[in-house]
């Protein structure tokens, strides 16, 4: 089976997605720079993204990670922020654990497409 399947498929995925978002907005590291974005935007295209890193039967159709968040000026504790939000998303959902490990090793490489300040 796909990490989408071990995820639990499309419903928790979007679950996670929306939640993550919920977190990262309330989140003093992060809450600034989703201040005025459009949420219901970013969950769906993050549900995307998810989907397809995690092999299941999805296309990302958004930004590219580099050009979107580059202006932004993102550090990597905003960086490991939104992971830890992630991380409870899935908690939340009852992900186990080492699935919870094999999507945050799928999105590690996007790092430094998304963190250009230290
Ligand atoms: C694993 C890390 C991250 C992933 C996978 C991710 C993914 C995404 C995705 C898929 C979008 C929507 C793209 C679109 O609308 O076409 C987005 C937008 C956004 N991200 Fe991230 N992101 C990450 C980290 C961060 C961090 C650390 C911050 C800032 C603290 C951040 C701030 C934003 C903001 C503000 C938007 C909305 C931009 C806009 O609508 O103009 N992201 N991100």
């Amino acid at each position: 089976g796909t990490l989408f399947d071990d995820l639990g498929g499309m419903e928790k995925i979007q679950n996670v997605a929306s939640r993550t978002l919920d977190l990262a907005l309330k989140d003093e590291l992060t809450r600034e720079n989703f201040r005025f974005a459009n949420m219901k935007n970013i969950k769906e295209k993050l549900s995307l993204m998810l989907c397809e890193v995690a092999d299941g039967p999805c296309v990302y159709d958004g930004a590219p990670m580099k050009e979107l968040h580059d202006p932004m000026d993102i550090t990597t504790s905003q960086f490991n922020a939104v992971v830890e939000s992630l991380q409870q998303a899935m908690r939340e959902e009852k992900i186990p654990f080492s699935v919870q490990n094999r999507l945050i090793a799928r999105l590690a490489p996007l790092h430094s497409d998304i963190v250009t300040v230290r």
